[in-house]
């Protein structure tokens, strides 16, 4: 898959080609990040970037022809791809959304900064806006990242054999099963008898329990948009017993 980021700070994206699953990424040709500078279309003796907002206030505001000639580049070189804004505004994201991101051909992430970018470009050149969550950051470049991250991590290929036992967090809508490892005891504190088992389906339905019982009790509002089988339905009821015993 096809990353285009548009950012003044591109240097900040050197982290990701550091070590991990995403640096692995894009260095086998999983995905692939391409960096683009409005300062390199910005026109004119002082090649500005931002001005001051219209109407008076604190702070610079992007201006729009840099951000739309980098983001009329990026579209050129990569075919297929939409352009999704990153800001507080835009659209909260969650794993679903990662899901279906990672089927696109290709994502143009606009990372911005300052007081915002010219609101004309989201009508002329934006086709989503999105949120990693309610909160203010000091620009666009995290949450690019962290999408990016979300994303190539269920690219195929991306796992290896690190693809988690009992699937991961807010993987099919649950919350993360308990991992333990060596020793078996630790102040007292011992692994859970079943995963010393062997028993490989009694492992995985206690795993699945867990985080079935976890959800139940940190994110009930997970659970509500989950539909359980029977044999799910049993193992929390067993799961809420076991805690009211
Ligand atoms: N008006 C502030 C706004 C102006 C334009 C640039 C953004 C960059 N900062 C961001 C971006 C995204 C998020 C998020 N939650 O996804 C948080 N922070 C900040």
């Amino acid at each position: 898959m096809r990353f285009d980021v548009i950012t003044l700070f591109p240097e900040q994206f050197r982290i990701l080609s550091g070590e991990g699953v995403v640096a692995r990424a894009l260095g086998s040709g999983i995905a692939e990040l391409h960096l683009w500078n409005p300062r390199d279309f910005a026109l004119g003796a002082h090649r500005r970037v931002d001005d001051r907002p219209y109407g008076g206030g604190p702070g610079m505001v992007m201006l729009f022809e840099p951000l739309a000639a980098a983001i009329a580049a990026a579209r050129a070189a990569s075919p297929g791809a939409q352009v999704a804004y990153l800001s507080p505004q835009g659209r909260t994201l969650d794993q679903q959304a990662m899901i279906d991101f990672a089927s696109a051909p290709g994502w143009i992430l606009l990372a911005g900064r300052y007081e915002g970018i010219d609101e004309r470009l989201l009508a002329s050149c934006i086709d989503q806006e999105w949120s990693i969550g309610d909160y203010v950051l000091s620009g666009g470049e995290l949450p690019a990242m962290v999408v990016m991250d979300a994303v190539i991590r269920l690219l195929p290929g991306a796992l290896g054999h690190e693809r988690s036992a009992c699937e991961d967090s807010h993987m099919n809508g649950l919350l993360d099963c308990p991992h333990f490892s060596r020793p078996e005891q630790i102040d007292g504190l011992r692994v859970p008898e079943v995963l010393l088992s062997g028993d490989h389906g009694a492992i995985a339905r206690w795993r699945r329990q867990q985080a079935l019982g976890r959800t139940w009790l940190r994110r009930p509002d997970l659970l509500a948009k989950m539909t359980l089988d029977n044999d799910e339905q049993q193992l929390l009821q067993d799961f809420i017993q076991a805690r009211q015993a």
